[in-house]
Order: structure tokens, then C-alpha cells, then sequence
């Protein structure tokens, strides 16, 4: 396209010297042709050397928290002003999560376990509320006293019924850090910290490779439903999409339609993403995210069983569900804290740490994805048929992923990388 674009330069240029009065007006008119083609080079080799990556999936899938950890482990991380600027958010994330809880402990009738914690409840539920107030140190101590209740915690137990964030937890139990006046961030709870994305982000680095540096630029878009058609405006020349699907999600329903399955609403967009005309050049990089999530409501009982239930012609039968020993390792081997030892002595099959059912649901998960782009899993009726070619100039790899582990996304953007620069170079015929 680049290469037309210039020859058509060359061409009209040419063909015009022929309406110069003067042989000097002609040879000016060269001497600007050759230095615009130069010029066009130029940009094309710089173009050919920014891969523009695009960030796609449902609201809270963890697509920002991915772009934190590219700033943490591409470009020099937080300073203290960022850090400190991420306070206010840190404290909102409090205040909505006791409100979640304390509003559900009324509507799932759950009592609390101290009656003396009554006046903490209704101050809590009363401050709250109104969302423009600041947050004090008051409202920050009871919060804290709230949570150690055991009513509070059975709730937090019940999460899957109502809408809560997932850094509900991890920030509640830090409050006797966060409470402190001379309290900074640290990059852990930054990644934590959740706001929502409502206007397109962007942020660009290097990366050296076999001896050149790799300039990236990577989009980040929101998710939730309103967010989303303003997706397109970014697919211009993408090289690659990492999806970013919350695995955890398959007992949830949407923030913004509370009929919605969370992760059928996720498999759905995926299937759109997957199947988009102006994407059909563009390698998917799947990240099944939030693995930790999934394994700790896994051990709390929860089973994704009950969406194969709720929708038995959508999801294939889970019961008789039976992955083979390599998709089970592969998760195993994704898992966060695997031991090395294990790894170079071939035994990573033995994670006595990670449930078997956990495995089992990864994989489930993984294996709908993949169902979606070898077209054996149809979500959307209005899709029309594709012929066994169109995705020919693409293809989907999936990684299981914990966004706010950095170890595991650098290993996994390393491993994406090398995916990408491939795939980079043969559209363009260099290899
Ligand atoms: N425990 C855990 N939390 C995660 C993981 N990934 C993301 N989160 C948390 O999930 C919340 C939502 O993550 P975001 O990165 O804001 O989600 P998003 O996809 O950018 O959401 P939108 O901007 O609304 O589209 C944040 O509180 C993150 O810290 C994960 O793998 N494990
Ligand atoms: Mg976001």
C-alpha cells in the first residue's frame, strides 16, 4: 500500500515536469520528488519498527492493570507524584467496597456477628453514600472495624451475588498502612487500584531485540458496554490485540446489565473481535487473566457447572469435561509460584498446591475460547458463515494470566513479544 502510495508520488511528479516553463523548474521539482520519497522511506522503516498494540476486552478484565505492568517493567515504573496522586483512588475503592458490602448485608439478610458493631454499620452506610465527601481518617477507622465483623466477612463470602471489585480485600486489610499520614503507594497496590477507563489511553516504549530496539505502542480502551464503539477508532494499522478475558467471572453478572453472564458476555466480544473484517490481519494474543481469582472461588466451593446449567446449548457438558495431561500442565506451568526446581527437573506436573478442580475449570475456559476461533462455537446468530480461509492471515495463542503478578505478565509478554515481531515481519514479506 506504502510502496503504491510512493510510486504514485514518483509518477504524478514526472509526469508533470513536462508542464514546467524552464528546465530549472523541472529540476527543482526532481530534486523535491527524491528527497519526498527519501522522507517516505524513512517514515515506513520508523512505521515498520512501531508495533501498535490494542487492548480489547469487557470492563474489569484487567487491560489497564496489563499497561501498569508494561510502565513498571518497560519505562522506569511510578514516580512519588504518581504514586501519591493514586491515593484518592485507593480510598474510593474503600469506601465503594464497604458500601457494596454493607448494602448487600441488608439485601441478602445477613446479620452482623457483634451487635455492638450496629452504630459502625449505619455510620458507614450513611457516609458512604454520599460519594462527594471526603474521605477521613473517621470514616477510614470504622470501615476498619466494620470489616473485622464476622457478618462483613460472610458477606465478602457471598460476593458473587452482587457487585463488588476484586480489590475489595487486598485494600481492606491494609488499612492499618493505608490509614497512615506519611502512607505511598507501593507498585503492588497501584496495580490493585482499580478505576475505570473512559477515554482512550496510550503508552509507548522500547524493547531491545536480536541487537535493534522495538518501539511499541500500546492502546488501552474501556470495556464496559459504552466504551466500546469507540474501539474502532483505534484499529488502524494494529499489528496485534491482547484480549484480556477475567476468567474468574463465570458466577457473575455484568455491572451494567445484571442479566448478563460476565464471561459469556466476554466470549461473545470475543467472537466479534475474533471475526471482525478489519481485524482479519491481526494476530489475538488471549489472555485468560485473573487465574488467582479463579482458583480461590474455585476452594470456596464455586463451580462453573452451574453456567453449563443456566445455558446448556451454549456451553459444552462440564461434568464429563476431560482435558489431557498437557493443557493440565500447561496451566499448572502458568500458575503463579511454581517452583524453578520443579520446572528443570521435569516435574511440573506435580503442583500439590494447585486443586485439581482449578485445572480442570481453567482449562474448561480455555477450551470455550478456542472453540470460538475454530469456528465449533457459535455465540452470535448474525454472524455470517466464513469460508475455511478467512482467518488464514491470522491466528489466536492464549496465555493464562494474574495481571498483578509482574513476573508472570513479564514472562508472558516476552513469550507475546517474540509472537509479535514474528507475525510483524512475515506480513510485511521479511521472513
Ligand atoms: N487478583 C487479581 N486482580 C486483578 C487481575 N487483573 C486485574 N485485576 C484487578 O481487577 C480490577 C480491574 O482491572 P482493570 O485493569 O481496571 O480492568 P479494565 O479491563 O481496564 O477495566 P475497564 O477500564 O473498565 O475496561 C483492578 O482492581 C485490578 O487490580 C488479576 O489477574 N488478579
Ligand atoms: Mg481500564
Amino acid at each position: 500500500m506504502r510502496d503504491h502510495v510512493m510510486s504514485c508520488f514518483g509518477t504524478c511528479v514526472e509526469e508533470s515536469t513536462k508542464f514546467y516553463n524552464t528546465p530549472e523548474e523541472s529540476k527543482k521539482a526532481r530534486l523535491r520528488d527524491k528527497q519526498l520519497t527519501r522522507l517516505l522511506h524513512k517514515y515506513h522503516k520508523e512505521d515498520m519498527k512501531r508495533l501498535k498494540l490494542l487492548l480489547l476486552g469487557t470492563g474489569e478484565s484487567g487491560k489497564s492493570t496489563i499497561t501498569k505492568q508494561m510502565k513498571i517493567i518497560h519505562i522506569n515504573g511510578f514516580d512519588n507524584h504518581e504514586r501519591l496522586s493514586k491515593i484518592v483512588d485507593i480510598k474510593r475503592n474503600i469506601r465503594d467496597a464497604i458500601l457494596s458490602m454493607a448494602g448487600a448485608m441488608h439485601n441478602l439478610s445477613i446479620p452482623l456477628q457483634d451487635e455492638s458493631n450496629q452504630p459502625c454499620l449505619e455510620y458507614v452506610l450513611r457516609e458512604a453514600s454520599n460519594t462527594e465527601q471526603e474521605i477521613t481518617q473517621e470514616f477510614l477507622e470504622k470501615t476498619q472495624q466494620l470489616w473485622s465483623d464476622g457478618g462483613i466477612q460472610e458477606c465478602y463470602e457471598q460476593s458473587h451475588r452482587y457487585q463488588l471489585i476484586d480489590c475489595a480485600k487486598y485494600f481492606l486489610d491494609r488499612l492499618d498502612e493505608i490509614r497512615r499520614d506519611d502512607y505511598i503507594p507501593n507498585d503492588q497496590d497501584i496495580l490493585r487500584c482499580r478505576a475505570i477507563t473512559n477515554s482512550i489511553q496510550h503508552i509507548e516504549f522500547n524493547v531491545p531485540d536480536a541487537g535493534d530496539q522495538v518501539k511499541f505502542s500500546v492502546y488501552d480502551v474501556g470495556g464496559q458496554r459504552g466504551e466500546r464503539k469507540k474501539w474502532i477508532q483505534v484499529f488502524d494499522s494494529v499489528v496485534a490485540i491482547l484480549f484480556v478475558a477475567d476468567a474468574s467471572t463465570f458466577d457473575q453478572c455484568l455491572l451494567e446489565d445484571s442479566d448478563k453472564n460476565r464471561l459469556l458476555e466476554a466470549l461473545e466480544i470475543f467472537e466479534q473481535v475474533w471475526n471482525n473484517r478489519f481485524l482479519r490481519n491481526v494476530s489475538v494474543l488471549l489472555f485468560i487473566n485473573k487465574i488467582d481469582i479463579l482458583a480461590e472461588k474455585v476452594l470456596r466451593g464455586r463451580s462453573i457447572q452451574q453456567l453449563n446449567e443456566l445455558y446448556p446449548d451454549v456451553f459444552p457438558e462440564y461434568s464429563s469435561f476431560n482435558p489431557s495431561n498437557s493443557a493440565k500442565l500447561e496451566f499448572m506451568e502458568s500458575f503463579p509460584g511454581g517452583s524453578d526446581i520443579h520446572k528443570k527437573k521435569g516435574r511440573s506436573a506435580s503442583r500439590p498446591d494447585i486443586d485439581p478442580e482449578v485445572v480442570k475449570t481453567a482449562v474448561y475456559i480455555k477450551h470455550l475460547f478456542m472453540k470460538i476461533v475454530k469456528g465449533e462455537l457459535k455465540l452470535k446468530e448474525t454472524f455470517e458463515p466464513h469460508d475455511k480461509e478467512w482467518h488464514s492471515q491470522h491466528n489466536c495463542e492464549y496465555y493464562y494470566t494474574c495481571a498483578v503478578d509482574t513476573n508472570n505478565v513479564k514472562k508472558v509478554l516476552n513469550g507475546c513479544r517474540t509472537v509479535i515481531i514474528r507475525k510483524h515481519l512475515e506480513r510485511f514479506g521479511i521472513i
